[in-house]
């Protein structure tokens, strides 16, 4: 659906050249919500903008449905971009336009006549849950709102991919919760591909299929969320999936544990929907007779389903016990990780 090969971008500025991409090369599906993360400036707002040509790349090639926009110019590249819808972090919305007037503005470009505009703007305000707005201004309505007029707007041409620039991230949680989960019917109902980048984790993670990592111009890890957030391989990757996985919460809780229960080992599972439906903690307990003690435990909901971590405190008099617990649990499919193993203990 959308094909980068070996997409290089240097910009030249006074201070010489920048090289914001290097050898990029991804492929994004058809109907697939692809997110690509990374911290300030690792080329994540030059790598979306080459999807529509808003940046052209220094080397390299970018096709949507197989048509290599780099070798178009003037009203064919304008008429291909018009398959790409696109959203942005402050909204880019006309100030002195209605919402209506907004949603309407893209149809007016691409000549379509009055009426038909008229009806297809009433159809996008009522998608994106905006009616009885369609004649206010957007001062007048809230940031997820104003997010909202951005999407009608994208989805006016009915594009085949919709590019999220930083969409939510001026948003606040609640407010970012519901434009994700608008993204996310407006892709499952409209078979929209969806390309999103974003700084914050759990972004990817409510409604990504896949994630590509990009760190410096590079894309350094990529595959799907659950693949990811389960086996994460670069460090980068890491302080990712541990934005979301990990909280000051249990990091407090854990430094307690330690420090009150001298001895045994504090624990991290890692484990998919299905295996939290299976009693492992009580297996445990049965099979090995330990002390276990729930330190801090969360179910997080992915597009492929739930993904759970539990923190445990697991104590035995005999060490051997505590290593045939591991062994089990990590034989039932689950990743375990220890925190902290008797460190206190000397
Ligand atoms: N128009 C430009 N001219 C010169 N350098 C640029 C330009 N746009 C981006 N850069 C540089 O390219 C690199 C990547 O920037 P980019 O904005 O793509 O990163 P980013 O991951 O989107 O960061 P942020 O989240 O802070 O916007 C940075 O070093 C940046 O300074």
């Amino acid at each position: 659906m959308i094909r980068l090969d070996n997409i290089t971008k240097i910009y030249q500025t006074s201070n010489g050249p920048v090289e914001a991409l290097k050898d990029i090369s991804l492929d994004v599906k058809e109907g697939e919500i692809f997110g690509i993360i990374g911290y300030s400036g690792a080329g994540k707002s030059t790598l979306i903008r080459l999807i529509n040509l808003l940046e052209q790349p220094t080397s390299g090639s970018i096709k949507v449905h197989n048509q290599d926009l780099s070798q178009l110019t003037g009203k064919k590249l304008r008429k291909e971009r018009q398959k790409i819808g696109m959203i942005f972090q402050h909204f880019n919305l006309l100030w002195s336009r209605t919402v209506a007037e907004n949603i309407e503005f893209p149809l007016e470009i691409a000549g379509v006549p009055k009426k038909v505009r008229k009806e297809r703007v009433k159809e996008l305000i009522t998608l994106v849950g905006l009616d009885g707005r369609g004649k206010s201004y957007p001062s007048q309505l809230s940031g997820g709102q104003k997010q909202r007029v951005g999407i009608a707007r994208a989805l006016a041409n009915n594009p085949k991919v919709l590019l999220c620039d930083e969409a939510t991230s001026a948003l606040d949680p609640k407010t970012t919760n519901s434009i994700l989960k608008l993204l996310v019917e407006i892709n499952r109902n409209l078979g929209l591909t969806i390309v999103l980048i974003t700084h914050e984790m759990h972004v990817i993670q409510s409604i990504c299929h896949r994630v590509g990592v990009l760190d410096n111009g590079h894309i350094v890890e990529e595959g799907r969320v659950k693949d990811v957030f389960n086996h994460p391989k670069e460090d980068i990757t890491k302080e990712f999936v541990k934005q979301v996985n990990e909280s000051d919460e249990w990091a407090s809780l854990i430094e307690e544990i330690i420090s009150t229960h001298r001895s045994g080992k504090v624990v991290k599972l890692t484990f998919n929907g299905d295996i939290a439906e299976q009693p492992i903690v009580n297996d445990i307990y049965r099979d090995t007779s330990l002390t276990i003690n729930i330190v801090w435990g969360k179910i997080s909901h992915t597009q492929e389903g739930a993904l759970g971590t539990l923190v445990l405190h697991i104590d035995s008099d005999q060490e051997q016990n505590i290593e045939k617990a591991i062994d089990f649990v990590e034989s039932k499919g689950v990743l375990v990780e220890v925190i902290e193993h008797d460190a206190a203990i000397s």
